[in-house]
């Protein structure tokens, strides 16, 4: 593992992985703040990288799906999807694969949503961005979509706007998101850590559901101290015992 980071990994190295990560460093401002980080995730796998705050969780993740805010850079290392090495990637390359390879469950389904467009419209536009243009096709797999991420009424939820949802729900629309081009790898960035107690298990349950139908590959991070109790996410056994 990292020489400084504290992010641990469950692990072994899979023979044919959706996503390789080897001796990645990335950098804020030439500040390196993630530092050689080696992380493999097979097809169908669940992978949970788990350290302290700060740690660089979130900006691994970023790594991997382009999303490096303007100030970071991928100083060294390798971030493989499907064989392809995309760590030099400029972040408009990745739209071709956001979604359709990789894609991200994040952390605030509160800000993570257009205020002022509809649900539907804002999936829909997914399907359209990768070339589909049968708008009543698209129309009819974005309300089964919406139903299949447990959403009832789906055709009003198509109609609704973020802020006449819960915030389970909008993080189901979320989820509904990242698995619309049906991705190789769902990045959860912490999928449940701005929902209630209440509503956390049926997320994740439910984000292992799809993982099971869909075959998808899924890499949670998630905060040390939110990780003790969580078995479910293979915690590593070191952090286990430094928990
Ligand atoms: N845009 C940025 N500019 C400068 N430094 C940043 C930026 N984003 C994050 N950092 C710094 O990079 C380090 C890693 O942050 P990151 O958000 O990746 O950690 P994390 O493990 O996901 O933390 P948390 O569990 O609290 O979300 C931290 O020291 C953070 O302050």
């Amino acid at each position: 593992m990292s020489r400084a980071s504290t992010i641990s990994i469950q692990n072994a190295r899979a023979a044919m992985p959706v996503l390789r990560i080897s001796d990645l460093v990335v950098s804020y401002d030439g500040m390196p703040v993630v530092h050689g980080v080696d992380l493999d995730v097979g097809a169908g796998e669940v992978v949970a990288l788990v350290g302290e705050s700060g740690s660089g969780k979130t900006t691994t993740a970023q790594s991997v799906i382009g999303l490096l805010p303007g100030n970071g850079r991928v100083e060294s290392g390798r971030i493989e999807l499907n064989g392809e090495d995309v760590s030099r990637w400029p972040d408009r390359r990745f739209d071709a694969i956001r979604c359709s390879v990789v894609s991200l469950i994040p952390q605030d389904p509160g800000t993570s949503l257009n205020p002022v467009r509809s649900i539907g419209s804002q999936i829909s536009e997914i399907f359209r961005l990768h070339g589909r243009r049968d708008r009543k096709g698209i129309r009819a797999e974005v309300i089964a979509l919406l139903d299949h991420v447990g959403l009832s009424r789906p055709e009003l939820r198509y109609r609704q706007y973020p802020h006449e949802l819960s915030g389970g729900m909008r993080q189901r629309v979320l989820i509904a998101v990242a698995l619309a081009l049906k991705p190789a790898l769902v990045i959860a960035d912490e999928p449940t850590s701005a929902l209630d107690v209440t509503v956390q298990k049926r997320i994740l349950d439910l984000i292992d559901e799809l993982r099971a139908e869909y075959g998808t590959s899924v890499d949670y991070t998630r905060q040390l101290i939110d990780a003790i109790p969580g078995q479910r996410f293979g915690i590593a056994p070191q952090a286990r015992n430094r928990a």
